[in-house]
């Protein structure tokens, strides 16, 4: 059995305190990840006690697991809106002097386009994290999700914009990842991402590209499971 270390500690609480401000009737966006999965298991543990809501899960790993802990799950076009989206990250900017303030990397899962989809849409987006996600700036690679015939092509657009781009290979398969849309992945590493807003303008703009990690502007908190509690970041 997994045991639960300091770091999933920290998960656990940002991910708990998240899915308390699930409300009775609210839609929920469910993300992806490990510290998301506390919130869904949450959700799912108030849903058995009377809760009345309906998730919409960023991937099938989200998907399966709402249905797995008694979630009713929608999607963006039968639901009405989104509610309050909950969501993880790989890393998120915490130098509330710094440009990109809030902004995050993500698609660690390779679950970003969906992540993007439905988190952009929500009413309030609350990302959960433990310490080890925050940074002063992005430098981690940036993920992007490109249709499988332009990952050549995209790979040399971004060696032009000065990134190293690497195809994400499969852990238990042989080849490339292959996303829950059908895609690859590029991880594509820029060093220390001064302007994160303008990287990802750049970025929505080659052609190939589905959607990329980087989401900026996006996000109104994001909640720091601790040790002994949560902090909470609002932007
Ligand atoms: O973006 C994601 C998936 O595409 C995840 O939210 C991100 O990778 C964080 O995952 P975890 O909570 O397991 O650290």
């Amino acid at each position: 059995m997994k045991t639960e270390g300091g770091s999933d500690a920290a998960k656990r609480r940002a991910g708990e305190r998240a899915a308390e401000e699930v409300e009775d009737g609210f839609v929920v966006g469910l993300g992806t990840g490990s510290t998301t999965a506390y919130a869904i298991r949450a959700i799912g543990r108030a849903v058995d006690d009377g809760l009345e809501v309906r998730g919409i899960p960023t991937s099938f790993q989200s998907r399966q697991l709402a249905l797995e802990v008694g979630i009713p799950v929608t999607s963006l076009d039968a639901a009405d809106g989104v509610d309050l989206a909950i969501d993880g990250a790989d890393q998120v900017v915490d130098d509330p002097e710094a440009a990109g303030y809030g902004a995050l990397i993500k698609g660690g899962g390779a679950a970003h386009t969906r992540e993007k989809l439905v988190d952009s849409t929500a009413d309030r987006f609350v990302v959960v994290a433990d310490p080890s996600k925050l940074a002063p700036a992005l430098e981690r690679s940036v993920p992007v999700e490109v249709v499988p015939d332009a990952h050549t092509v995209v790979a040399d657009r971004i060696r032009d914009l000065g990134g190293e781009p690497s195809l994400r290979d499969a852990t238990r398969k042989d080849g490339p990842v292959v996303t829950d849309n059908g895609n690859l992945v590029l991880d594509c590493a820029f060093g220390s991402i001064d302007d994160p807003d303008a990287l990802a303008t750049v970025l929505s703009g080659l052609p190939g590209v589905l959607e990329h990690g980087l989401f900026v502007g996006l996000a109104d908190a994001t909640y720091v499971g601790r040790e002994n509690g949560v902090d909470v970041r609002t932007y």
